[in-house]
């Protein structure tokens, strides 16, 4: 019986350490995974979509697990999945919220946030309710971290520490960006601003290519003004995917996951990756980076930065805060890294596991036995 229940998602020495089913009103379920909280209360996004699976999220929440550990913080990995399409009318999605709210009341060892399909107004809704979660809006305490751009700062945190280590040189160093939201166009901001040159960037709907480097801020404009970027004027339009197969320094996949699979891995002209979205390669794809020589920092060092900021709102700390923690954690962690992939024959995604894992086992030995 046991085997059956566990058999749709992964459950092992790690976690989850609870799984509950909610039905917060007639015709809406719930389910919320907390995988670990061996360094504290889970933190973790609540996902709102119609197809949302168990097994999807328990695989999220052991992402947040790991993510979390290795970016040093105390808390631990959740995430919840809410079977319902996300309103465009505000009122109804707010009583769904709110009696999700209700019904997450007693787990107290789990604090949502934002994720696919809700917002930083929901989670004012579960704040509300029930006096609990991160990424509220900035008038009741919380960080606009997309806004902001927390998690592109990290990743520009994380170039940072590989030029201190010589790896690469950020003044000139060329950079394409695949994907220009919340994480890749504040990228491309902090890393244009280290002197980078961004020669490429990507949205959904077509790529803009310049050799000598795009100008980043009048790319921001024409995404305020709702352009897309293959229209941007200072570049020539290229075919979206194209941009993958450059030559750079730093490309930065920051649109979906699955990019870089076992099939294109061996077309990645780029001297390193660092990873802006969740698993944009496979394990297939990271394997032959490796092989290749190609430096792929894995998302759970590099993309750490939204994790962080709301960590530091959790403890009612504000932006500046937030940008010093990601920058102190963020390049301590990929140096880490470094120093582990120096020391012994291992791929990144290894040895930011065992980062991960470590952190996990020292926290545990603090744990009650018996
Ligand atoms: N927002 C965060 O702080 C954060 C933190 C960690 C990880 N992530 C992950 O990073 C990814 C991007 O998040 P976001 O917040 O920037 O999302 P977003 O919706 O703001 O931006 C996504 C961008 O990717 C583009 N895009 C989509 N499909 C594409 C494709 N096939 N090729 C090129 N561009 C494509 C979109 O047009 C858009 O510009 C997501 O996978 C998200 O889960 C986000």
């Amino acid at each position: 019986m046991v085997r059956e229940i566990t058999a749709a998602w992964q459950a092992d020495e790690l976690g989850p350490a609870k799984v509950v089913f909610l039905r917060p009103m007639p015709r809406m379920a719930a389910v919320v995974v907390i995988d670990n909280v061996t360094l504290g209360p889970a933190i973790g996004g609540v996902r709102m979509t119609p197809t949302v699976s168990v097994a999807e999220v328990a695989r999220l929440a052991r992402a947040m697990t790991l993510k979390n550990a290795a970016a040093g913080l105390p808390h631990g990995g959740g995430k919840s999945g809410i079977y319902l399409a996300p309103s465009m009318d505000g009122a109804p999605r707010e009583r769904e919220m709110r009696a999700f709210a209700r019904a997450i009341e007693q787990l107290t060892d789990y604090i949502p946030g934002p994720d696919m399909g809700t917002d930083e107004s929901c989670m004012a809704a579960v704040h509300d309710e029930i006096g609990r979660a991160v990424g509220l809006p900035a008038v009741l305490g919380g960080i606009p971290l997309d806004e902001l751009g927390a998690t592109g700062h990290g990743l520009a945190c994380c170039a940072d520490a590989l030029a201190a280590d010589k790896v690469l040189e950020l003044d000139g160093a060329r950079v394409v960006v695949q994907g220009f939201g919340a994480v890749g166009a504040h990228a491309a901001r902090f890393l244009a601003e280290r002197g980078a040159r961004v020669i490429a960037v990507s949205d959904v709907l077509g790529a803009t290519y310049r050799a000598s480097g795009l100008d980043v801020p009048a790319l921001l404009d024409a995404k305020r003004a709702g352009e897309p970027v293959g229209s941007f004027r200072g570049g020539v339009r290229c075919e979206r995917d194209d941009i993958l197969w450059l030559e750079c320094e730093i490309l930065v996949p920051a649109a979906g996951p699955d990019v870089l699979t076992a099939h294109n891995a061996g077309r990645v002209r780029a001297r390193t990756v660092l990873q802006g979205a969740n698993i944009p390669a496979t394990a297939e794809a990271e394997r032959i980076l490796h092989q290749r020589g190609v430096l792929c920092v894995p998302d759970i060092i590099a993309n750490a930065g939204g994790v962080i900021c709301a960590a530091v709102e959790q403890r009612g700390g504000g932006r500046a805060q937030a940008f010093g923690t990601i920058e102190e954690k963020i390049r301590a962690n990929t140096a880490e890294l470094l120093d582990r992939l120096a020391a012994a024959d291992v791929a990144p995604r290894e040895a930011a596991t065992a980062m991960a894992l470590d952190r996990l086992r020292t926290a545990a030995a603090y744990r009650r036995h018996f």
